[in-house]
C-alpha cells in the first residue's frame, strides 16, 4: 500500500542569529505514514519537529528532499495541500473576532466548500466535542481548551485524508484531554482519516498512537510501532530489591559508576536496572556480590513509554547505537 504521507530526505538548515553560523535543524530525515494510522512525530525541545511540520504543511521549503502527500509530491503545493489539513501550536488558524459558525464557513469557504454542504457534519462535531451551545460564541471569548476543540472542528470539516495536530493537548484540562484521545481514535475508525500529532504527552502517545518517529537534534533516531518499542525494551528492564532493604549511598555510587543502567526507583528498598543481554546480567550480580548485597527479588519492570522516550533519546545524545 503506498504511504498517504511520504517524507523522504527532507534537509533544512538557518543561520543562527547570534553566531550567524549556518545549522542543520533537519538532516536528512524519512518516514512514512499509512492511511488510517495515528501517528506520533516526537523528540526533545528544538529536536527540529516544527520544521519537518512546517515542510510538511509547505510553509517552509525544505533545502533538499520531498513531502508527497497522497502520492503527489509538495512541489504541486495547490494539489498535495488538498489532502491535509494542520492545527498548529497556538490557534494561529483561527479568528478571534468571529463566531465558531463563521470560522467553520470561512476556512471551508476556502477550500471550495459551502457552509451548507458540510452543516450536518458541523453540528455532529460540535456535538461530540460538547461545543453545540457556543456556535454563535466568538471564538476569542472561549476557552484555550475549547479554542483548542474548534480549530480541531474546523480542520474534520475540511474533510481531508490527512489531520495534522502539534501539540493538541497542550493545556486542556484532564477530562478534555481524554475526550479529544476518544475523538482521535472515533475519527480513525470511522472515518478512516489519517491522524499526525506532534506532542510531548507520551501518555497521549502510549494511549493512541501506533507508529511513531522519533526526532533528535534534526536527525531520525526511531521509526517504529508503540507496541514493539514498548516490549522491546520492557523484557530488559528489571525492577529488584536486596537482601537488607536500603544501599547505603557509598556502595550506590560504586555500583552505579560500573554499571550506570542500576538506579534507584524512588520507592524505598526498590531499585532498577537494565539489562541487555546475559553476560550483563552476570556482570551486575557478581558486581553486588563484591559490594555484599544479594538479590531478594527481581521482576520485570512495567515501563511507561515516557520512560522508553528518554531511554532513546540519552542513547542518542550518547551517541550509542540506534535501535
Ligand atoms: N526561522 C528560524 N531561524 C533560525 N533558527 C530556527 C528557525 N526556526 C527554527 N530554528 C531552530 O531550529 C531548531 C529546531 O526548531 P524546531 O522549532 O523545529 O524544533 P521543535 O522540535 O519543534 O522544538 P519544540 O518541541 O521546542 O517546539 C531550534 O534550534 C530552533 O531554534
Amino acid at each position: 500500500m503506498n504511504p498517504i504521507l511520504d517524507v523522504q530526505n527532507l534537509t533544512v538548515s538557518f543561520k543562527d542569529k547570534k553566531s550567524k553560523e549556518i545549522i542543520q535543524v533537519v538532516n536528512d530525515v524519512s518516514f512514512q505514514v499509512q492511511q488510517g494510522e495515528i501517528f506520533g512525530l516526537l523528540g526533545p525541545n528544538g529536536a527540529g519537529k516544527s520544521s519537518i511540520i512546517r515542510m510538511i504543511c509547505g510553509l517552509l521549503k525544505p533545502e533538499s528532499g520531498n513531502v508527497f502527500i497522497n502520492g503527489v509530491n509538495h512541489q504541486n503545493r495547490v494539489k498535495s495541500l488538498q489532502y491535509i489539513s494542520a492545527v498548529l501550536e497556538g490557534n494561529r488558524n483561527l479568528y478571534w473576532r468571529m463566531t465558531v459558525q463563521e470560522n467553520i464557513s470561512y476556512f471551508a469557504g476556502n477550500r471550495g466548500m459551502q457552509f451548507k454542504e458540510i452543516r450536518d457534519q458541523v453540528d455532529e462535531w460540535l456535538h461530540l466535542f460538547g461545543l453545540e451551545e457556543k456556535k454563535s460564541e466568538l471564538v476569542g471569548n472561549l476557552s484555550r481548551g475549547m479554542q483548542q476543540k474548534v480549530a480541531i472542528i474546523v480542520a474534520l470539516c475540511l474533510n481531508t485524508k490527512v489531520i495534522l495536530l502539534d501539540e493538541p493537548t497542550l493545556g486542556l484540562d484532564v477530562k478534555t484531554t481524554n475526550d479529544l484521545k476518544k475523538i482521535l481514535v472515533k475519527i480513525r475508525e470511522e472515518f478512516e482519516k489519517t491522524v499526525i500529532i506532534s506532542t510531548h504527552d507520551m501518555k497521549l502517545v502510549e494511549e493512541i498512537c501506533e507508529r511513531v518517529v522519533i526526532i533528535d537534534r534534526g536527525k531520525k533516531i526511531v521509526e517504529d510501532t508503540v507496541e514493539k518499542l514498548m516490549k522491546l525494551f520492557q523484557i530488559k528492564s528489571y525492577v529488584l530489591s536486596v537482601k537488607g532493604g536500603q544501599i547505603p549511598i557509598k556502595k550506590m555510587d560504586s555500583i552505579v559508576k560500573q554499571f550506570p543502567e542500576f538506579s534507584y526507583d524512588g520507592t524505598i528498598g526498590s531499585y532498577t536496572v537494565d539489562i541487555s543481554d546475559s553476560t550483563s546480567f552476570y556482570t551486575f550480580i557478581e558486581l553486588l556480590k563484591k559490594e555484599a548485597l544479594y538479590i531478594e527479588s527481581i521482576q520485570p519492570a512495567r515501563l511507561d513509554f515516557e520512560r522508553i522516550f528518554t531511554i532513546l533519546c540519552e542513547r542518542d545524545q550518547a551517541d550509542v547505537v540506534h535501535v
